[in-house]
């Protein structure tokens, strides 16, 4: 398929449906990390937006345009945008790429994703109208209770540069199947793809209010949407530090809040894999996937004693192979990080590693052959001590590091010696082994002979550090559901607590 070129259009901030200038009319440049250039622009809201398009989310439940719509009714909204998505795929791939970095085929196939997950919400939002009403059985004839699922109000969907489309998609998507109104407020470094969303949703006739888009700076725009005391919940993907500063403000106003952050996450490798090849592709793919940008990455090979000299020469022969280029070339497989500030600190983390002792087995430096851009090769580091920071913390970019072990308790302690809980990976060919694993692993997510393939269906989220609650699935639609519980007294009996004063 040809590649499209294309220019970023110029948006403004998506509110009540429309297109609205932010009210101090500030505006961030957008940086093609391939090339370093300024390629357009994007608005910056601040506080003053947020408050509007809270307003115009609040607006949107009370009208019967969204807030009475029924599953069905939303369902068709859903598909409708899922189609349109669709039908824009290779220009939303080009913006993708352009705008954060990633090879186009990896953009595409993130546009294939982002149309699944609209039409697998559609689906729970039709089913939702029969479940929303469920009678509980009671031990008393004289009580009726039932359950109401409605949906939880205004909500604030807050998401990362990685999957810039998708990470949207994964909180807007269950979001509006549930019937809330969002207010999305994407990362400034690729916010040009979510904007498209909003033009999307203008087309299909979403009725106003229901899906709100602010770009803008984490503290201008972010942070006074947690803030803000007519929000009823936030949803946040993104980073430690970020998700510890939106937990502390949301609890001043009690505001729950579901966080998915980062990870340092481990993959076991044993001796008796059947194919070597296809362990150390998976090995590669966990981690240098997406440019090495992944919250999941299996950034830690554990790999056992027996095996590790003849793995790690085959891993560095398939390292090699990889083809760094810009990231519109046809067979692009690593292209740049996001932006000079993530180029830097992924270099300081490799030059630190170095100084602690360890051996940059492979790569560690721009790719001579491209002088421009924030590039940086795939890299394998040996010799790491637990100690080491490169052991310890989320690097975000192309960057494995490298341990052995000789008995599976050895693996275990290593695999967990992490503040993060997010993925884990064995890759062993004795599956009462992976079981054993699979128990042990303190993780929200265990890959089994593969690493980081990821579907709409099951339940995503980590433990320790990597946040709490879970996304996608049914699970997704629960965080933007409302419980309520209805218990009616149905006896024609007095109820008889109190003596009644015509009898005392
Ligand atoms: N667990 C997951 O599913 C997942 C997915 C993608 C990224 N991540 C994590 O995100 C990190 C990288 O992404 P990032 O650099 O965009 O993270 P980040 O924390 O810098 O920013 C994430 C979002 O939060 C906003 N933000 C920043 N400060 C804020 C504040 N004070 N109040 C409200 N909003 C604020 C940003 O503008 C952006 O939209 C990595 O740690 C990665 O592991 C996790
Ligand atoms: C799309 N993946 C690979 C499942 C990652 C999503 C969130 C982490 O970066
Ligand atoms: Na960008």
């Amino acid at each position: 398929m040809a590649i499209p070129n294309m220019q970023i259009p110029s948006r403004q901030l998506f509110i009540d449906g429309e297109w609205r200038e932010p009210v101090k009319k500030n505006r961030l440049p957008v940086i093609n990390p391939a090339t370093e250039e300024i390629i357009g622009y994007i608005p910056a809201a601040t506080a003053e937006d947020v408050d509007i398009a809270v307003k115009a989310a609040r607006r949107a439940l009370g009208r019967n345009g969204w807030g009475s719509t029924t599953g069905a009714q939303r369902a068709k909204f859903l598909r409708a945008i899922a189609a349109k998505v669709l039908e824009k795929r290779p220009e939303l791939a080009t913006l993708e790429t352009i705008d954060n970095g990633k090879p186009w085929f990896e953009a595409a196939s993130d546009i294939d994703d982002v149309v699944a997950c609209f039409e697998y919400y559609a689906d729970l939002a039709e089913a939702l109208d029969s479940k929303n009403k469920t009678e509980v059985k009671l031990h008393l004839d004289s009580f009726k209770t039932h359950v109401y699922k409605e949906p939880l109000g205004v909500v604030g969907l807050i998401t990362p540069w990685n999957y810039p489309l998708l990470m949207t998609t994964w909180k807007v998507a269950p979001a509006l199947a549930a019937g809330c109104a969002a207010v999305l407020k994407p990362s400034e470094l690729a916010s040009i793809t979510s904007l498209e969303l909003g033009e999307i949703c203008r087309e299909v006739g979403l009725p106003p209010g229901a899906l709100n888009i602010l770009t803008g700076l984490g503290h201008e725009a972010g942070s006074p949407l947690v803030s803000h005391p007519d929000v009823d919940k936030i949803a946040f993907t993104g980073s430690g530090p970020t998700g510890i500063k939106i937990m502390t403000a949301a609890a001043q106003l009690v505001k729950p809040v579901t966080l998915e952050l980062g990870g340092k996450s481990p993959i076991v490798v044993f001796d008796d894999i059947p194919n070597i090849d296809i362990a150390v592709e998976w090995t590669l793919f966990g981690c240098f996937w997406t440019n090495g940008q992944i919250c999941s990455a299996t950034s830690r090979l554990i790999i056992q004693d027996t095996i590790a000299s003849q793995f790690l020469d085959r891993l560095l022969e398939w390292t090699k192979n990889i083809k760094i280029s810009d990231p519109l070339e046809e067979d692009c497989k690593l292209g740049p990080v996001i932006s000079r500030g993530q180029y830097e600190k992924v270099l300081k983390l490799i030059s630190t590693a170095k100084n602690e002792g360890a051996t940059i087995l492979y790569g560690g430096e721009r790719p001579q052959h491209l002088k421009k851009g924030y590039y940086i090769q795939p890299t394998i580091i040996t010799d790491v001590d637990t100690s080491m920071e490169i052991w310890k913390e989320e690097v975000f970019g192309p960057v494995l590091c490298v341990k052995t072990f000789k008995t599976e308790e050895e693996a275990i302690e290593l695999a967990n010696d992490t503040k993060y809980g997010l993925g884990a990976a064995i890759l062993s060919k004795d599956l009462d082994r992976c079981e054993r694993f699979t128990k042990a692993f303190q993780s929200g997510i265990v890959w089994i002979n593969c690493s980081q393939p990821c579907f709409w269906q099951p339940p995503w989220g980590g433990k320790k550090r990597s946040g709490f609650g879970r996304e996608l699935g049914e699970w997704s639609l629960e965080n933007y559901l409302n419980i309520k519980q209805v218990t009616q007294y149905v006896s024609d009996e007095p109820w008889a607590f109190y003596k009644s004063p015509s009898k005392l």
